[in-house]
């Protein structure tokens, strides 16, 4: 009876490929592969013209025992993003357009973006124009806003998830990590060993902080503008790992990194810093002077308003950094340029657009290359605004945090 009443509803089901066709693979991310696809439906714009639907589909791993793929749930991380992208509506945060089981495999179906903010890896390091990145900086901290204000914290920003569409539009995605959060503040660290990408993680919780805020979305945001600007991650440290007893290491290389550039803490800038678990550790490092500024001078932005955000943002106390809400009416964004709802609005620069490997277009076999070469492989499938696609170079991505 039960057989029957399964295969009843397999049935019924609709078949992720009867509705998509895949076009090809983009990227595998921790928790699964993602790939672009259009829907075999058209439909008809307003002129009357047949017009195609294309979506990334996210399929997640199923859960593995030996070689055996088993069916034991879905995963925290899917039912997390799921929930969260459900309910979560704004211009600036991914939409989620449907959620489709198959084969045990859970499969998010999300508009597509033909971009990404992950530009250090480009062969050609031709500097991004000012307005676009203003833009891109302005939709991000809206987007961000809304999250904070809706009492949700990204915790994983890195340029990797923030996409863009042909329109210019920023979207923030993967919000696998993403969490609701209370006040009182909860302690999220606990069973919750991964916490953002090293490149862009903040000192609080580089010292050990176990309570952790908005703000330290708004570090990663100062990372990830500093990065724009030069096309280079500015704080590119290496990650400690955990030992065999699963001790949290002391994260003494990217500390040094972040040092190098805005001197060692002190406690007027940073009133509570003792009271970090970490910080008898930074007895080992010697005071140094703050050379954001010498920084700022490399940067493709000449504007001083840029550099008192940037200098905000990456603020050492997260009681005084700036939120997003308040760095959205900050004297840079009325400065010209000013930005704009599409962030490539009249410029020539031809912004890259994402590889697809067209070759790889059956969801159920794994792609031909490794994940770390990927970019490099197959044809593009740009879009109007960019010819060349990442390079897909691993020396531009972060190691993978921990899962
Ligand atoms: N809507 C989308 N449009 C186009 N590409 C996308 C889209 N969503 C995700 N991607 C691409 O797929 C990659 C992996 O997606 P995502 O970050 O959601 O997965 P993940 O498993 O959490 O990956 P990671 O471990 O790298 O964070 C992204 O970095 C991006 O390049």
């Amino acid at each position: 009876m039960l057989a029957e009443f399964r295969a009843k509803r397999e049935t019924e089901r609709v078949r992720v490929e009867a509705k998509y066709q895949v076009l090809g693979f983009i990227s595998s991310g921790t928790y699964g592969r993602v790939y672009k696809a259009k829907a075999k439906k058209t439909v008809k714009s307003a002129d009357g013209e047949e017009k195609e639907l294309v979506y990334a589909i996210k399929k997640f791993k199923p859960d593995k025992e030996g070689d055996i793929h088993t069916y034991t749930g879905i995963s925290q991380s899917a039912c997390r993003e799921i929930s969260l992208c459900r309910e979560l509506r704004h211009q600036n945060i991914v939409s989620l357009q449907e959620v489709l089981l198959e084969d045990n495999s859970i499969h998010m179906v999300f508009e597509f973006a033909e971009h990404d903010f992950l530009v250090n890896n480009q062969h050609e390091r031709k500097p991004i124009p000012e307005f676009t990145i203003k833009s891109f900086l302005w939709q991000l901290l809206n987007g961000v806003a809304y999250l904070h204000a809706n009492w949700v914290l990204h915790r994983d920003l890195k340029p990797a998830n923030i996409l863009v569409t042909n329109d210019g539009v920023v979207k923030i995605g993967d919000l696998g990590l993403a969490r609701i959060y209370e006040r009182p503040l909860q302690p999220l660290f606990n069973g919750d060993k991964v916490v953002v990408t090293i490149w862009y993680r903040a000192p609080e919780l580089l010292l050990g902080s176990r309570h952790y805020t908005k703000a330290i979305d708004i570090w990663a945001i100062g990372c990830i503008f500093a990065e724009l600007l030069t096309l280079r991650p500015i704080f590119k440290g290496e990650e400690a790992k955990m030992d065999n007893k699963k001790n949290v290491p002391f994260q003494k290389n990217q500390l040094t990194k972040i040092f190098e550039v805005l001197g060692k803490p002190t406690k007027d800038q940073w009133p509570t810093i003792d009271q970090q678990p970490e910080y008898h550790n930074l007895s080992g490092f010697r005071s140094s002077p703050n050379r954001l500024h010498e920084f700022y001078q490399t940067c493709s932005s000449k504007s001083d308003a840029g550099y008192e955000l940037l200098a905000a943002m990456l603020g050492y106390d997260p009681i005084m950094r700036i939120t997003a809400e308040e760095a959205l009416h900050h004297p840079y964004f009325e400065e010209e340029p000013t930005p704009s709802m599409d962030s490539f609005e009249g410029q020539p620069y031809q912004y890259p657009s994402r590889a697809v490997k067209s070759e790889d277009n059956n969801m159920r076999v794994p792609p031909t290359v490794p994940s770390a070469v990927q970019g490099q492989a197959g044809a593009t499938h740009g879009g109007t605004r960019g010819k060349h696609g990442h390079n897909g170079k691993d020396e531009g991505r972060p190691p993978k945090r921990r899962g």
